[in-house]
């Protein structure tokens, strides 16, 4: 998406909005800070009549759109076909009319009727002339018409000022009462610089966070959002399915085929607990490592170039920025693993010390990958300092990660050399068996085949699977 200036809840202060001396008398500007007294709303030392707007249709969309704008103090006109048909589903304060009139009332309409339907317009051309006509339509899948739907709305009312917006807040968040998040957000945008923030002022009174999309042309990008499945989410989840199927095949092979082929042992009931539950962990902390070493390959960049103000390649951005959505993915795994792991008995007789440690470091990484996961849902974060952000999200892994990593990777570094000195006699006494083979080969053709790894020098009960 193109990035223009976005004018994210710039405090409500009618100070910091830019341009709104086109939008009121020119003394509005300047109102100190404090004088917002009363609700807190910049129009309280001189509150304008309450503004009428007008919405065309009477669907979903037309509704919600109705109820929060009455809630927030604006004087509704809702135009439909059958408006004896479509008041019920409204509040009685709601004034519900047919088209002609009810755009005749209003200086700004709302267009919650579909594309296909906006031939309906012909008629109230003339009305509609120097209004403000928000189009808030969507479409069914990407690149489905030519031109994005306001375009093709500013060719049909030229006369008109077409602002694409609000096209982002489905029907049910449009009803909620203002929950300040991320989802908030609607994008505006509009060749008319005025008409732009009348729309966004109207949506920071409707209590959401406008972003300025700046002309008509960003249109299109503003109705492909809802059509993007978690955009974000795509790199994340591809490398955890990646990851997922790697460590499954790999402890497939390892626990299940090669005992199956070796000594035609049947493992299969292993699969769907004990397979699975290596499998999540071992994906869970790959997945968290992902998230740290974007960090870490960035600071080499920097140094390696010495400087900071250097583009990072592009798979390096894109990585940074989905650190996010892989801690959120390696945070659900291991939660996921402990469920599994409570329902599964590790209790193993031989392996009591080192399965209570791994249990009690587990416990400990999910109770600080819990934080990391809890500080970074918006609201949470947003109620946090810098500072206090950075300590959570990165020095607390500092102090806790490195002896966490010595001690978890200390455990099996020893049980593999463990296991590794009691096969080296094996492996030896196998060495020896072939050298001596091959050399009795050599001299002896005949029996060359029989002592290589043969029964005659490595005992069946020695060689077992470790
Ligand atoms: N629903 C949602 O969550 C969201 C919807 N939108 C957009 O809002 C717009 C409306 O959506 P929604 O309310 O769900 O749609 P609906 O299909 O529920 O309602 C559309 C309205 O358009 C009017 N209409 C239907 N056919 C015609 C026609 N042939 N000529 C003129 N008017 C007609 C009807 O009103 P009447 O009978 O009173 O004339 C009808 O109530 C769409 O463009 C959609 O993309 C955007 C974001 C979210
Ligand atoms: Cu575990």
């Amino acid at each position: 998406m193109t990035t223009t200036v976005a004018l994210e809840d710039q405090g409500r202060s009618p100070l910091f909005l830019p341009s709104s001396h086109q939008l009121r008398p020119a003394a509005a500007c300047f109102l100190p800070n404090g004088a917002k007294s009363g609700a807190g709303d910049p129009e309280t030392p001189r509150r304008p009549p309450r503004s009428t707007v007008a919405v065309l249709g009477s669907g979903d969309f037309s509704k919600c759109l109705a109820v929060r704008l009455l809630r927030c103090g604006f004087h509704v006109v809702v135009g439909s076909r059958h408006p004896e048909a479509a008041a019920p589903s409204f509040p009685h304060v709601v004034d519900v009319t047919h088209h002609q009139d009810a755009v005749a009332k209003a200086g700004v309409v709302f267009l919650a009727i579909r594309r296909e339907h906006y031939s309906v317009l012909w008629d109230l051309k003339h009305l509609l002339e120097g209004k403000i006509v928000v189009d808030v339509s969507n479409n069914r899948r990407l690149n489905q018409f030519p031109e994005s739907n306001a375009e093709y709305l500013a060719a049909l009312l030229p006369d008109s000022v077409a602002v694409k917006g609000f096209n982002v807040i489905s029907a049910w968040a449009m009803q909620q009462s203002c929950p300040k998040d991320a989802s908030t957000r609607v994008f505006i945008c509009s060749d008319s610089v005025e008409a732009r923030h009348q729309v966004m002022e109207l949506a920071r009174r409707l209590h959401f966070l406008p972003v300025d999309m700046g002309p008509l042309s960003s249109s299109r990008d503003i109705e492909d959002i809802p059509l993007q499945l978690f955009p974000g989410w795509k790199g994340p989840v591809l490398a955890a399915v990646a990851l997922s199927i790697f460590f499954f095949a790999y402890s497939f092979v390892r626990d299940v085929v090669h005992p199956y082929v070796k000594h035609k042992q049947s493992d299969f009931y292993k699969i769907p607990m004990e397979l699975v539950n290596r499998t999540l962990p071992t994906v869970a902390i790959t997945l968290l490592a992902l998230v740290y070493l974007a960090g870490q390959l960035a600071a080499a960049h920097q140094l390696y170039y010495g400087t900071k103000y250097r583009h990072f390649p592009h798979w390096l951005e894109g990585w940074l920025q989905s650190r996010k959505q892989l801690g959120l993915l390696s945070f659900f795994l291991a939660a996921v693993h402990v469920v599994h792991a409570n329902v599964e008995n590790a209790w193993n007789e031989e392996e009591v010390w080192r399965v209570e440690m791994y249990v009690s470091f587990g416990i400990m990484s999910l109770g600080l990958l819990s934080l990391l996961a809890i500080t970074s849902i918006p609201s949470v974060h947003s109620t946090l300092n810098w500072r206090e952000f950075s300590f959570i999200q990165e020095d607390a892994y500092r102090f806790y990660l490195p002896p966490g990593f010595v001690v978890a990777s200390a455990l099996p570094v020893c049980v593999l050399l463990g296991k590794a000195l009691m096969l080296l006699p094996c492996v030896a006494r196998k060495l020896h068996g072939i050298r001596r083979g091959l050399d009795g080969g050599r001299r002896h053709r005949g029996r060359r085949l029989e002592p290589v790894g043969s029964a005659a020098h490595v005992s069946p009960e020695r060689v077992t699977v470790m």
